[in-house]
């Protein structure tokens, strides 16, 4: 059984668990404080509002520790929100959250809420068919560095990266009922063991 945590201070937290609990071999839980982090085999970042889980991740003594969990290898996936906090550099901010991916993003890229849209992409490296794309006030990756992997793009911008056990999706795989992004990590979490059909 694979264990994949959800980081629950603030965000789309419960989508994400219910679509892990949908796939066999794989449990989910939320992470709250440092303990939940123990015995996870990867972590999920959501959606939500990146300065608002930055300003938890430091109340609640995170930041440090999610760091050094993730530079030792931890895979994590950021959705949103998620990518904003692995991102080193943030479009007109002075600062970032964890800042460990290489890519600058572009927060609220598309507009305000009412700019939020579906749309279908071919994302090869995770899926043969196209795959339904939820953007909410959604960022995109404006740089990306030389040891990042660019897995998609919507309208010539960057929208799905990859750098080593780091995973960022600008779009919201956990609200469109399809799961081939949640197979996609926790095959990477590295224990092969599970085969989805
Ligand atoms: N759906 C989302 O996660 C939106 C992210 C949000 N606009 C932010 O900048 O944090």
């Amino acid at each position: 059984m694979l264990t994949i945590g959800v980081l629950a201070l603030q965000g789309a937290v419960q989508e994400h668990l219910d679509c892990l609990h949908s796939l066999p071999g794989v449990t989910g839980i939320a992470v709250k404080k440092a303990a939940d982090l123990n015995g996870i085999d990867g972590l999920i970042l959501p959606g939500g509002e990146s300065t608002a889980i930055g300003k938890l991740l430091q109340e609640f003594q995170l930041t440090p520790l999610l760091i050094a969990k993730i530079r030792a290898g931890l895979p994590v996936w950021g959705t949103c929100a998620g990518m904003i906090l692995l991102a080193k550099t943030i479009v007109d901010q002075p600062s970032c959250h964890l800042g460990l991916m290489d890519i600058t993003v572009q927060r609220n890229a598309y507009g305000s809420q009412l700019n939020s849209f579906t749309t279908n992409a071919l994302i090869p490296a995770v899926s043969s068919a196209p795959l339904p794309l939820v953007f909410i006030r959604a960022p995109y990756v404006a740089k990306a560095g030389p040891n990042v992997k660019v897995l998609a793009t919507v309208a010539d911008k960057i929208v799905a990266v990859e750098q080593g056990n780091m995973l960022a999706t600008a779009f919201h795989p956990e609200l469109t009922g399809n799961l081939e992004f949640h197979k996609y990590f926790v095959a990477k979490t590295g224990k092969q063991k599970i085969t989805f059909s």
